[in-house]
C-alpha cells in the first residue's frame, strides 16, 4: 500500500522503516526542515541501534518531505507527531490538531483511513474526525475512517519491539481495521525477511490482534505505561524499606517475579523512570481522571515514588560527604535509559540540577547522549567529561545514572585510584562483584567479598 507517516521522531520514523520493511511505500512528512532535509541525505536524526541499517535497506520505497501532498495518493495515513504533557498533565494536543488540520484538504475518496499512533487522551479519535470533517469538503464518515492503533514501541530496542511485538492493537470501525489488518498482514503472519539490523527472536510467535473500539484502544495505551510505571514503582519502594531491614532487593524481585501471575519484566529498582512516556502518560491519566471527578491515587503514588527516589540517591550521598559544597561528583549517564540520546525526563538531569544547587561542581558523561545535552540542557551548570576517565579524576563520589553497558563493563579498580575519595552511588545497581571502593547501591548492600548468591535453581 501507499502509506503517508506525519511526524518523523522516534515513532514516525520506525513506523516508516517498518511498514517500508514489510513491502509498503511509504512518504515520511515532517515539519521541521532540518530533520527532513537530514533525512533526505540519508542521515538518521536520532540515536536508536539499527533504524540506520533498516532506513537505509529500504531506502528505494521511502520518500522525505515537508510537504502534505502524499497524502491525498495514500491508502493510509498515520499521525506520529508528539502529545508533550501540558502545565497541569493535560497532554498538549496542539501538534495533533495541525496534523489533522494539514492532513484534511488533501482528503480525496483514495485515503481510507487515518491512523492515530501518537498517544492522545481518550476521545481524541472522535476529536480528530470532528477535525478532519471541519476543515475537509470531501471528507465523508463512510470513506475516511479514523483508527487508533497504539505504539508499545521502547526507546533503545525500537526494530525489535516494533517488528517483534507482542500484540497490535487496533480501534476503530470493522472495515478500518479490517483495512488495518491488510496494512499489517505481514507482521501478523511473519512472513517477511528478518532485517539483519533486527534479527528474529528463536522463540518469538506471532502478535496478538487486538480488535476493540477508539476509545478501549487508546485507554489501553495508557493503561500499559501506567501499569509499567506502576511496577518500577513498587519495585522501589520494596528496595527502600529491603534496605532498611536488610533484605536484598535483587533477590526480592527475583523471587516475586518466578511467579507468573507476577512476572519478572520491569521490576528493577534503581534510580526510578524517566523519558519521554512514562511521567507524560502517568499524568495524562491522572489529569483524565481529575477531569472526570475521579481519584487515581495509586497512579499519583506510583508518580510520587518515583520522584522520590531522585531525591533518595542525593541522601545517600549526602549522608557519606556530609556537604557537598566544593565537592566535585561525577555523573555517568545522561541519557533516560541505554542506547537512545534522548534526554526527556531522564533523572540525570534533576540529580545535575540538585547537585549543583547544593554547591557541587559536577562533571558529567554520557555514551552519546552528551551532544545533545550541551544543546537541550545548556540551562544545566555542569562539565562535560571528554572520557569516562575525566569523571573519575579527583571525584568525591560517582553516581552511576544510567545503565550503559560502557559502564557495565568499566574496570573499577584501574579508574577509582583517580578519584580523591572513591565513593560510588551505584543507582542502576550494575556493579556485579566486589572492587577497591565504597559502593551504595539501591535496596541492597555492597557486594561483599563473602556474597551470598540467591540459589534459584530447581
Ligand atoms: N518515543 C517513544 O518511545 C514512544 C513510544 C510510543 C508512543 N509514543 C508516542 O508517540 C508520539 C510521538 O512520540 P515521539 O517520541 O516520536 O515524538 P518526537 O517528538 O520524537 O517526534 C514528533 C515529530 O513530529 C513532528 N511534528 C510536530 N507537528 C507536526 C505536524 N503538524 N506535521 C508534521 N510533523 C509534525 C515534530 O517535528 C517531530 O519530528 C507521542 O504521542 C508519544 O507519546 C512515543
Ligand atoms: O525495570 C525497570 C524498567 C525500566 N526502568 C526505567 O523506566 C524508564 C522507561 O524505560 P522503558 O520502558 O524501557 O523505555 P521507554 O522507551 O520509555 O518505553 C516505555 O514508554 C513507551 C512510550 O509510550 C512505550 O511505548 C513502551 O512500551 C514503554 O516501555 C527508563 O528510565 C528505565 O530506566 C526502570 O527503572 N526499571
Amino acid at each position: 500500500m501507499n502509506v503517508a507517516v506525519i511526524g518523523t521522531g522516534y515513532v514516525g520514523l520506525g513506523t516508516a522503516a517498518l511498514l517500508a520493511h514489510i513491502g509498503h511505500t511509504v512518504t515520511g512528512i515532517d515539519i521541521s526542515e532540518e530533520k527532513i532535509a537530514m533525512l533526505q541525505r540519508a542521515e538518521v536524526p536520532i540515536h536508536e541501534p539499527g533504524l540506520d541499517a533498516l532506513l537505509a535497506s529500504v531506502q528505494s520505497r521511502l520518500t522525505w518531505t515537508t510537504s502534505y501532498d502524499a497524502v491525498a495518493a495514500a491508502d493510509v495515513v498515520f499521525i506520529c507527531v508528539g502529545t508533550p504533557p501540558g502545565p497541569d498533565g493535560t497532554p498538549d494536543l496542539q501538534y495533533v490538531v495541525s496534523a489533522a488540520a494539514s492532513i484534511a484538504p488533501h482528503l480525496n475518496g483514495h485515503t481510507q483511513v487515518i491512523v492515530n499512533k501518537s498517544t492522545v487522551p481518550i476521545g481524541t479519535g472522535d476529536y480528530v474526525t470532528r477535525l478532519l470533517e471541519e476543515n475537509s469538503v470531501t471528507f465523508h464518515a463512510e470513506r475516511h475512517a479514523v483508527v487508533s492503533n497504539p505504539e508499545f514501541l521502547r526507546e533503545g530496542t525500537a526494530l525489535h519491539d516494533s517488528l517483534y511485538p507482542d500484540r497490535i492493537v487496533l480501534g476503530g470501525s470493522p472495515d478500518a481495521v479490517a483495512h488495518m489488518t491488510r496494512l499489517y498482514a505481514p507482521l501478523i503472519e511473519q512472513t517477511f525477511v528478518a532485517p539483519a539490523s533486527a534479527p528474529r527472536p528463536e522463540t518469538y510467535t506471532r502478535p496478538a490482534v487486538v480488535k476493540t473500539t477508539l476509545q478501549s484502544a487508546e485507554m489501553i495505551k495508557y493503561a500499559a505505561n501506567a501499569f509499567l510505571a506502576l511496577k518500577i514503582s513498587f519495585a522501589n519502594e520494596i528496595a527502600g524499606l529491603s534496605e532498611r531491614v536488610g533484605a536484598d532487593i535483587e533477590e526480592v524481585m527475583t523471587g516475586i517475579g518466578m511467579d507468573t501471575r507476577i512476572g519478572s519484566r520491569f521490576l528493577n529498582a534503581g534510580l526510578g523512570w524517566g523519558g519521554s512516556c512514562f511521567g507524560k502518560d502517568t499524568q495524562g491519566l491522572i489529569s483524565a481522571g481529575r477531569e472526570h471527578n475521579y481519584d487515581m491515587p495509586i497512579l499519583q503514588a506510583a508518580v510520587t515514588v518515583n520522584y522520590r527516589q531522585r531525591q533518595d540517591v542525593l541522601q545517600k550521598l549526602i549522608r557519606q560527604l556530609r556537604t557537598l559544597k566544593g565537592k566535585r561528583i561525577g555523573v555517568l549517564g545522561m541519557a533516560f535509559k541505554p542506547d537512545t540520546d534522548d534526554l526527556r525526563d531522564a533523572p540525570a538531569h534533576d540529580l545535575i540540577e540538585r547537585l549543583h544547587g547544593l554547591g557541587a561542581t559536577v562533571v558529567a558523561h554520557d555514551p552519546i547522549a552528551m551532544p545533545r545535552a550541551s544543546r537541550e540542557w545548556a540551562h544545566l551548570t555542569y562539565h562535560e567529561a571528554g572520557s569516562v576517565e575525566q569523571v573519575f579524576d579527583r571525584a568525591d563520589a560517582i553516581i552511576v545514572a544510567t545503565e550503559w553497558t560502557d559502564y557495565r563493563t568499566l574496570d573499577w579498580n584501574a579508574l577509582t585510584p583517580r578519584m580523591r575519595r572513591p565513593l560510588i552511588i551505584d543507582a542502576r545497581n550494575i556493579i556485579r562483584n566486589p572492587i577497591d571502593a565504597q559502593v551504595e547501591q539501591i535496596g541492597r548492600d555492597a557486594p561483599a567479598a563473602e556474597e551470598f548468591t540467591m540459589d534459584t535453581s530447581l
